[in-house]
């Protein structure tokens, strides 16, 4: 089942509008990422999916059926939370099974289908626990069987992992990606962790400022990012953003933080601009004298990578990306220097286009 949304706004009251004109198609069977900073609006859109929030003005469709006005349960959906939302009293296996004798499921339904779910879930052996019996991981399986027994075709899940430490997280998140490809469920996932939405998602949506910043594949999304809110959004270490200008006596020059300089193929734009560079396309050597345009502050030794923390002579922070152990010592002179995968921003944050091939480094 496919899920879209026209328009969709949504205003707590006059005061607060907090999504704008959200338009987006989720196809069938796609695992659908919304990610964005805390407050942003996240999940507030879940929730309007859903019909546990009512949205202002827009349309929300499942299939070809407008559903605005649809209570949650005529929607055909289920939905995970963060606090995962189980009933204290109830074994594992009431748990699983109360959404199905609310619905009034013929016993011998409801039993197959619940002994089905905890089986996927690898819950079997821990059926009649409560959930104050389970750990946090094992708690999570159990919102994620009450989901898959319900045979919807649409799940939605909100932060579901965010209780768990960091390696039961990896874990789950291929449990629920291997769930969803099985099951052919159509998913709308929401997280803040980027990590999270670029190792799951089919597409992901970049939610800030009330507005769709961008939807794509990860890799539209990481490589070809439309502003630099999305840029900064995505990568760790987080991408440069450094400040640039046009040089005065070649309009091809373009001199970045006043330490390097590019040259285009093209004219560069005379506005402000920003270049952003992510840390592991930049190079770093040690330097003396007018060589060097830039000092190490620290470096951070991760054993496969080091990260090179620096000031640039114009008193630009930078971070760069080295593969191995770098023998940087601090406040030692250095030179960096940039020459692929170069991101143009204006002075409001939106990309500008300039092909890959316009620039080499001066
Ligand atoms: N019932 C409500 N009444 C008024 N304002 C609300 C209500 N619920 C949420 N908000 C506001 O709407 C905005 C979006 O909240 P929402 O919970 O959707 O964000 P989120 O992106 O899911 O955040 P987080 O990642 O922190 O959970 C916030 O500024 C919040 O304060």
């Amino acid at each position: 089942m496919s899920i879209t949304l026209n328009n969709v706004r949504k205003d707590y009251d006059s005061e607060t509008e907090v999504l704008k004109d959200i338009s987006v198609n989720v196809e069938t069977g796609e695992f659908f990422v919304i990610v964005g900073p805390s407050g942003c609006g996240k999940s507030t859109l879940l929730r309007m999916i859903a019909g546990l929030t009512p949205i202002t003005a827009g349309e929300v469709k499942i299939d070809d059926t407008v559903v605005n006005d649809l209570p949650p349960k005529a929607r055909k959906l289920t939905m995970v939370f963060q606090n995962y939302a189980l009933f204290p009293f109830l074994s594992v296996w009431d748990n699983v099974a109360f959404g199905l004798k609310a619905r009034k499921l013929a016993t011998d339904d409801i039993n197959a289908r619940v002994k089905e779910a905890l089986k996927m879930v690898n819950l079997t052996d821990l059926a009649k626990r409560k959930p104050r019996e389970l750990s946090g991981g094992q708690r999570q399986r159990v919102a994620l069987a009450r989901a898959v027994a319900s045979d919807a075709k649409i799940c939605l899940m909100d932060e579901p992992l965010s209780n768990l430490d960091a390696q039961l997280r990896i874990k789950m998140r291929q449990e629920i990606y291997a769930l969803q490809r099985k099951l052919g469920l159509t998913l709308i996932y929401v997280t803040h962790d980027q990590v999270e939405a670029m190792t799951m998602a089919d597409h992901i949506m970049v939610l800030n400022d009330r507005h769709v910043q961008q939807i794509g594949t990860p890799s539209e999304i990481y490589q070809n990012p439309r502003n630099d809110f999305v840029a900064k959004f995505f990568g760790t270490p987080q991408i440069n953003i450094l400040p640039a200008t046009r040089s005065e006596e070649n309009s091809h020059m373009v001199n970045v933080s006043s330490d390097l300089q590019i040259v285009l193929d093209e004219e560069a734009p005379a506005e402000n601009l920003q270049i952003g560079i992510r840390p592991d396309d930049m190079k770093v050597q040690l330097a003396e004298g007018v060589d060097a345009n830039a000092v190490v502050k620290n470096t951070e030794f991760l054993g496969d990578q080091t990260i090179v923390y620096a000031t640039l002579n114009s008193g630009n922070d930078i971070h760069v990306v080295v593969p191995g152990k770098a023998d940087f010592r601090n406040y030692e002179p250095i030179k960096v220097t940039a020459d692929s995968n170069l991101m143009f921003f204006d002075a409001t944050g939106k990309r500008i286009d300039i092909s890959k091939e316009a620039y080499v480094h001066a």
